[in-house]
């Protein structure tokens, strides 16, 4: 050994005997801190108990942190009084919150532990809370925004973890059949590696950082550098740490941080947890202040219950209006990072102007309720000045443009809200020529379709050719499958937002500022035109032709919107006694399914069934010649409430032989995918799939019509007692690529359509009616291959009830 060497080698010696006495020491320092806390408890015996912070706690730095019980009413707690271990917050604490969350299904204890989980990391390192939020929604990012996705597939994660344990693979097999969820299996892989060198403790920021860096890590060498990142993340990772590390890698939380619950936490956090400088006197109605916070801590002597006083309404209402600003402000700006920037920067009720709708920024886009039949329509709008548009048959497409120093910049966002800009140069070069041709449009949202057309003729297309286009990098010289863009809605023109003005005002300056645009040739250029309507200024009926003409032409139906706001009959009460009206906004409204807009599918009115939008969840082994694949698949409705998918039915039609190879490919068995053990946080009521599937793909769905079931507990409760509800003959349609699973059909959807159908049925109690079986449903061609048609019978297995 050289001299150098032997240097070197005597520095690493020091270094790790250094850092044994340091974990020594620190082991010394819990042993007499538990002691402590155990005297204080008057329990020398029993654990340490959970530290509950109360109000007159001081303002320390403990050496060993025992994390908060984040189960209590917020409105009980001061986290800003809590001793803090750190500048920057630990991860054990977000995993200490993880734990909680994990075990409990009570929504008002989920918001409990998001909300106060939130409020200590405000009050001691607000710089780590954006990236709180995001590892606590399981996400990295808008899904606007480039490099969010962490795509790190089951090896990477794997290899990691057996080079970090080296733990054998045969091992790792063994835990994996033992354990089943990757995040126990990793915490049980970690238990049996000693540490000699303790490793810099983990935060919240680094493994947020560390993440970010994986989903950024591209080109080659990529798999190599996503395992060291991920290697080094479970080197760091501690005891409980390392369970919640591997599920955030896998994407599999499961803890109900659902974007709703989330956005509540953030508000009800901020009304709770100000930052400090913001509360001044005027700025107080925001805020849950101090003193009606110690009302409520404080009950009246001589009462043991905290009592529903006027402290506690007053907070309610402080926080119920808190959560309408943040959602609002979400709805039309979807991004966290910027929220909470805006809440650490400006007062709450300011919050919707520091954060406004922002060109680049896709806004949540507003929803239409489907009705049944031209009659149910006229009911509804009793009387109102509507405009019914065509409803074009292709994917929705929100067009950003902005201008600056003679510099277009342009995007285009599908519904969910995902970039794709590159899919489509062709209206990019169109957009270009209409800048040029009108420079006074400095910046515009629109709202509209994109529809494959002809190029010959400009005739429409199906949504099946438009599904032809390829996703990614399109050249304008590559442009197979021309396209127009119907427009529906302008949302901002010119620095102005238009959100709040009535949908006729928003259309008049639409079609002054944006007239069509019909280029020389299609291929090299997309074509833009309004939206196909009839307008019916006083109710009278002038929807029948033009909806006969949908019908005929390549359309999915009408879409009728109110023109003005107004009121409208409210429910089915108000239909009878014709007494119950509300106001109903003509305005544009982000992220809402609004009477305002209403959709008639041909499907709805010329088959049996509405078509629904359902999550495959788990399937079962096909018989007979689909022996290789899975037949049929366990379907699920999105349950916001539950924050996850709840089983509504098997289906086991409208597949072709290529849908199921690919199936197959999607979800091999045994896979991050696929496995034979509940990973994924699904509700599948009375079902047992052989396996399950990860929940991230939305699938529209056509039926017959929806029964009482005693096996689905899809919205049970809403109809029945005591059983859910089901959808009969299920048929696939198609993919729904422009749709996550959080956007999937709702139990109240299934609850709804029920009622409807049982109204057009007169109460035959979800039987099908004589004629509307499956064979009457419209059949869509796959890929080119014909559907099966044998397997349209409901699943035998399958019981149905009348309703009771
Ligand atoms: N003229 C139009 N006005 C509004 N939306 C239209 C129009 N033409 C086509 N569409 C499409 O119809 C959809 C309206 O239905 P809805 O708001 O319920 O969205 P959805 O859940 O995607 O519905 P669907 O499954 O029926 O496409 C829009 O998302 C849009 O893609």
């Amino acid at each position: 050994m050289d001299l150098d060497a032997m240097r070197a080698e005597e520095a690493r010696w020091r270094s790790a005997t250094a850092a044994v006495a340091h974990a020594k020491e620190v082991i010394k320092e819990e042993v007499s801190s538990i002691a402590s806390l155990r005297e204080e408890s008057g329990s020398p015996s029993k654990a340490a108990p959970r530290q509950h912070i109360n109000l007159a706690m001081p303002k320390s730095k403990p050496t060993v942190m025992t994390f908060p019980d984040l189960l209590v009413d917020p409105l009980l707690t001061t986290p800003e009084v809590c001793p803090w271990p750190s500048a920057t917050t630990p991860f054990s604490f977000l995993s200490h919150a993880l734990v909680s969350l994990s075990g409990t299904r009570s929504r008002i204890l989920i918001l409990n532990i998001l909300t106060n989980t939130l409020r200590y990391i405000i009050a001691h390192d607000p710089a780590s809370l954006t990236a709180a939020v995001y590892l606590l929604s399981n996400s990295l990012g808008p899904t606007y925004q480039p490099n969010t996705e962490l795509n790190i597939g089951g090896s990477v994660l794997s290899k990691a973890l057996l080079s970090t344990t080296s733990l054998t693979q045969a091992k790792l097999r063994r835990l994996y059949q033992k354990h089943g969820d990757p995040g126990d299996v990793a915490f049980y892989a970690k238990t049996s590696v000693r540490t000699l060198i303790p490793p810099s403790p983990l935060t919240v920021q680094g493994m947020y950082d560390k993440l970010l860096a994986i989903a950024g890590s591209k080109g080659q060498g990529v798999v190599k550098r996503k395992e060291e990142i991920v290697s080094g993340l479970l080197v760091q990772a501690q005891g409980e740490e390392v369970r919640w590390v591997y599920r955030i890698l896998s994407m599999n939380l499961r803890v109900g941080a659902v974007r709703n619950t989330l956005l509540q936490a953030v508000a009800r956090a901020f009304a709770l947890s100000p930052p400090a400088d913001l509360v001044q006197k005027d700025g107080e109605e925001d805020y849950v202040a101090e003193n009606l916070r110690s009302q409520v801590i404080a009950p009246p002597e001589g009462k043991k219950k905290v009592p529903v006083d006027d402290a506690r309404v007053r907070a309610t209402e402080i926080l119920l209006k808190s959560e309408g600003t943040v959602k609002r402000t979400y709805a039309q700006h979807p991004n966290y990072g910027h929220i909470i920037n805006g809440l650490l920067n400006g007062r709450l009720g300011e919050l919707p102007d520091k954060v406004p709708l922002t060109v680049g920024v896709p806004l949540l886009p507003t929803l239409g309720s489907p009705m049944r039949s031209l009659e149910e329509i006229y009911d509804r709008l009793s009387g109102l000045p509507f405009s019914a548009e065509m409803k074009y048959d292709g994917q929705r497409a929100q067009v950003h443009v902005c201008v600056i120093d003679q510099r277009a910049s342009v995007r285009v966002f599908s519904r969910h809200l995902e970039d794709m800009t590159d899919k489509y140069p062709d209206i990019l070069a169109m957009l270009a020529s209409i800048l040029a041709r009108d420079p006074s449009l400095h910046s515009f949202i629109l709202d509209a379709e994109v529809v494959a057309l002809d190029p010959a003729t400009g005739a429409l297309k199906t949504f099946q050719e438009l599904s032809n286009r390829a996703r990614k990098d399109v050249k304008l010289e590559d442009v197979k499958v021309s396209v127009g863009l119907f427009v529906f809605d302008l949302l901002y023109l010119n620095g102005q937002p238009l959100l709040s003005e009535t949908f006729r005002q928003r259309r008049a300056t639409l079609r002054q500022r944006l007239p069509p645009y019909i280029p020389q040739d299609v291929r090299l250029s997309a074509r833009l035109e309004w939206a196909e309507n009839v307008d019916s200024e006083d109710g009278e009926d002038v929807v029948l032709e033009f909806w006969e003409r949908a019908v005929a032409g390549k359309y999915e139906g009408l879409m009728i919107k109110i023109l003005d706001s107004g009121e409208v009959i409210d429910d089915e009460i108000g239909k009878k006694n014709g007494s119950r009206r509300k106001p109903l906004p003509a305005t544009y409204e982000p992220d809402k399914r609004t009477m305002a807009w209403l959709k008639l599918k041909k499907d709805y009115v010329l088959t049996t069934g509405d078509s629904l939008d359902l999550i495959p969840i788990g399937a079962w082994h096909g018989n007979g010649r689909k022996a290789a694949w899975w037949s049929p698949i366990l379907l699920a409705v999105w349950d916001e409430n539950e924050g996850r998918p709840v089983a509504l039915c098997k289906c086991m039609s409208g597949f072709t032989d290529v849908f199921y190879k690919k199936l197959n490919e999607k979800y091999p068995d045994g896979s991050e995918t696929c496995s034979r053990t509940p990973l994924w946080d699904v509700e599948t009521g009375g079902y047992s799939p052989t396996v399950y599937f990860n929940p991230h793909e939305v699938w529209e769905v056509r039926g017959a019509d929806i029964t009482v079931s005693p096996t689905s507990v899809t919205a049970k409760g809403l109809i029945d007692p005591s059983r859910g509800l089901s959808l009969r003959f299920p048929r696939f349609m198609k993919l729904r690529e422009d749709k996550g699973i959080e956007n999937a059909s709702t139990p109240e959807d299934i609850a709804r359509m029920y009622r409807t159908q049982e109204g057009r049925v007169g109460g035959a109690g979800g039987r099908v009616e004589p004629g509307m079986d499956d064979g009457e449903l419209v059949d869509v061609e796959l890929e080119s291959e014909a559907v099966e048609e044998s397997e349209s019978e409901e699943d035998p297995t399958e019981p149905v009830l009348a309703s009771g």
